[in-house]
């Protein structure tokens, strides 16, 4: 420190660069309690990427203001991202603001893209949710609020677009009260200046706060209000933010009480208040602003610094790693000179350059090289701490979920500590299941619900294809990867049209492979309805050897086990003759049939294949038993039949009361079960219900017709279910493509 001061002086270096260097040194040496991890989340187009980008330039981390429709942000790098102007991967950007070090991560805003924003809100201690001023709460605000209260998140939200004349600040907090059931605390109220321009009324200071046009944003006045009518009602606002936080906090309570009036609370109580009710979930402040005219975005760096907490302030859980290294992998990204990087919370513990880590399946991993986030660019690091995010190159089995600790006794001791200090006492098995929960390791992975199939442009491309498609799957669990042997084809299981399409085009764009896809297809499944058994005996003589197998197999319906012993007295004394290796064989070949149904090609559940009897003949090879097994099984399934099971979804529709008769009847069309419908704040309900997802193609734009677009829906994948005669056969006739 002391030589770069020195150094300013001595006029050696580009003073600039100097500074560069200083500033670097004292913003590395920050600590978790200077650190904030947040989310940003919102519905598809609420103006998430325009926000972070600003945060970028107000920082100076940026030096020009990228805009989505000119495809130059630094958040949306992936090409992708920027000719659709849609944010695909959660990327994470980092930046310096009043003295804190702010790690945002950037999340998709798509339906599709649910599981990323599910990964990343493990790495983060608080989420902004940006409201689109003109929409107010939208279906994907839903679905992302309901995630981040499931891992207990503190929220600011954040009300853009309030340039736009259509803007409607009061219906949106409305909608933060009545659709997400939450308390809206408004820090800020929009007034317009003699321009018309808006402007930002500050509760809690009492300030007009007015930015220059001029300068992009960069600078801002605060005006003390003269009295008005303007500043009066200012003053009320103020006093129903302490009443309201009184009810909450002890301190701010004490005050009141004891000086008996609100005109003695300083701004500095008021602040401590809210960010103590912030921090337990009870409220969440609302601030507004436009991030595309540049408006109000410092203010909402203030609060991410002010209200949301640091790393130290959460996670408790993992304070059993002791000095140890525990750390999240919430994504995986693919760079062309540098391979896959995997981005990590360091949650306990300091990761360093070179540092042997276990991923939680087991295997050792080494760190090669450290990197500072910043989206598509990287900084070199040597060590990261705790409460931190990194981006660590060299890691090549860990998948986007893992938990990397620094070895296996690491993490034993530390679920050992975690039981310990939570008084249970269990079996060895039962420790690991609830340690990994808690852990967040125990992922749900969504089955996919569509599937096509995806060709490479010419046979010598395959391989390439196959090695993209498998960092594509390390990156995005939910992308199912499987290969058909029937039609010799590979199919790509997923979310959705867009998640196909995406992949589709990063293949292109990432791995200059040209693939097609076939059409989109509902990904049913099949099952067997009662049991049923086999012999099969397959004789033939391959380049002069003869080969020679006997199985008899039977499938039976279980959810257990894929494979079993028939254990019965006729059967043991042959089964105990056989070899473990020859069981394996038997096994992977009976096990593989299950992946292909006999109906329409969906894979088969719920069954088991249970093995009676084998004879195999001296030098038959392992490939012709494996082959026997496959057959033996595709024999019984479709001599027997399968029923066809169909994915279902679960639909959270909350509509005003007046819209819901029609809404029930639109659903009833499209087979749905309603499990419930409930009082949602004083004028909605909530309609909770499970529909097939073949009668949901373009339902977001029915329900916006039907509802006049009052209501708004949250949809998620929730297993899959039975079907009648009828409707199997419709299914059958859509994919042989007939419907
Ligand atoms: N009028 C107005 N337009 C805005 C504002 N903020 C963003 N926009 C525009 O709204 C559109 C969507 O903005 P994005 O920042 O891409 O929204 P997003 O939430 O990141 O969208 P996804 O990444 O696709 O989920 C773009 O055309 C922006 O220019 C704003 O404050 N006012």
């Amino acid at each position: 420190m002391k030589m770069l001061k020195y150094a300013l002086h001595s006029g050696g270096m580009p003073r600039n660069r100097l500074l560069r260097q200083l500033s670097a040194h004292i913003f590395r040496r920050s600590y978790s309690s200077n650190i904030r991890n947040i989310g940003i989340l919102a519905h598809i187009d609420a103006g998430k990427t325009t926000t972070t980008e600003r945060m970028l330039f107000y920082s100076g981390k940026t030096r020009s203001l990228g805009e989505v429709h000119r495809g130059n942000t630094v958040t949306d790098y992936l090409t992708q991202e920027r000719e659709r102007g849609i944010t695909i991967c959660s990327s994470a950007v980092t930046f310096p603001w009043s003295g804190n070090r702010i790690n945002l991560l950037d999340t998709p805003g798509h339906i599709d893209f649910t599981m990323e924003v599910e990964q990343s809100l493990y790495a983060v201690d608080g989420v902004v949710v940006v409201l689109d001023g003109t929409a107010g709460v939208e279906a994907q605000t839903v679905t992302v609020w309901t995630q981040a209260d499931k891992h207990k998140l503190p929220r600011l939200a954040f009300v853009n677009k309030m340039d736009r004349p259509d803007a409607d600040f009061d219906k949106c907090v409305n909608d933060l009260r009545t659709k997400l059931e939450t308390q809206p605390v408004c820090i800020q109220y929009p007034s317009k200046n003699q321009d018309g321009l808006l402007t930002i009324n500050d509760v809690i200071t009492l300030e007009q706060l007015t930015w220059q046009p001029k300068d992009l944003g960069r600078s801002y006045s605060k005006t003390k209000l003269e009295p008005s009518d303007d500043l009066r009602q200012l003053q009320e606002k103020r006093n129903e933010l302490i009443d309201q936080l009184s009810g909450l906090d002890d301190e701010l309570a004490d005050v009141v009480i004891s000086t008996e009036s609100f005109d003695n609370v300083s701004n500095a109580l008021i602040e401590r208040a809210l960010r103590r009710a912030t921090c337990q979930q009870k409220v969440v402040p609302v601030l507004l602003g436009s991030a595309y005219k540049n408006v109000g975005i410092q203010r909402l760096m203030d609060a991410v610094n002010t209200y949301l907490p640091a790393p130290e302030e959460r996670n408790q859980i993992y304070d059993c790693f002791g000095n140890e290294v525990a750390g999240k992998v919430f994504k995986i990204v693919h760079d062309k000179q540098r391979g896959p990087l995997t981005l990590v919370r360091i949650l306990r513990g300091e990761i360093k350059r070179g540092m042997r880590l276990i991923c939680s399946r087991g295997q050792a991993e080494v760190v090669s090289k450290l990197y500072e986030p910043l989206a598509d660019e990287y900084r070199e690091v040597g060590a990261v701490q705790s409460g931190d995010v990194v981006i660590c190159a060299g890691l090549k089995s860990t998948v986007t979920g893992d938990l990397l600790t620094s070895s296996q006794t690491a993490l034993r001791n530390a679920q050992k500590r975690l039981k310990q200090s939570q008084g249970t006492v269990s079996t060895d098995e039962d420790e690991e299941l609830d340690t990994d929960e808690l852990f967040g390791i125990d992922r749900q992975i969504p089955d996919a619900v569509y599937f096509c199939s995806i060709e490479p442009p010419s046979v010598s491309s395959q391989t390439a294809m196959e090695q993209a498609l498998r960092q594509l799957q390390r990156e995005d669990p939910s992308l199912r990867v499987s290969y058909d042997s029937v039609t010799g084809q590979t199919v790509l299981g997923g979310m959705g049209e867009l998640h196909m399409d995406i992949i589709k085009s990063r293949i292109l764009s990432e791995y200059k492979i040209d693939v097609d896809l076939g059409p989109l297809q509902i990904a049913y499944k099949e099952t067997i309805e009662s049991p049923s058994l086999t012999t099969l005996s397959v004789e033939k003589e391959i380049a002069g050897s003869k080969q020679n197998v006997s199985l008899t197999l039977e499938v039976v319906k279980d959810q257990g086990e894929l494979f079993s012993l028939d254990k019965s007295p006729e059967n043991l004394s042959n089964l105990n003759t056989l070899p473990p290796r020859t069981l394996q064989v038997i096994r992977k070949g009976s096990v593989s049939a299950l992946e292909r149904g006999p109906r329409v090609g969906g894979q088969v559940v719920d069954t088991q294949i249970r093995l009676h009897n084998a004879i195999i003949g001296r030098g038959t090879a392992d490939s012709f038993v494996m082959a026997t097994a496959a057959q033996c099984v595709q024999k019984l399934l479709s001599t027997s039949g399968t029923r066809l099971l169909e994915p279902i979804m679960a639909l959270q529709i909350v509509a005003p009361s007046e819209r819901i008769s029609g809404i029930m009847a639109d659903l009833s069309r499209r087979r749905a079960l309603i499990n419930d419908v409930l009082p949602k704040g004083e004028r909605n309900k909530m309609i909770l219900v499970n529909a097939p997802l073949a009668e949901l193609s373009g339902y977001s734009s029915a329900l916006r017709t039907i509802s006049s677009g009052t209501a708004s829906m949250t949809m998620q994948p929730s297993g899959f279910s039975g079907m009648n005669a009828v409707d199997e056969s419709l299914a059958e006739r859509r994919v042989q493509g007939l419907e």
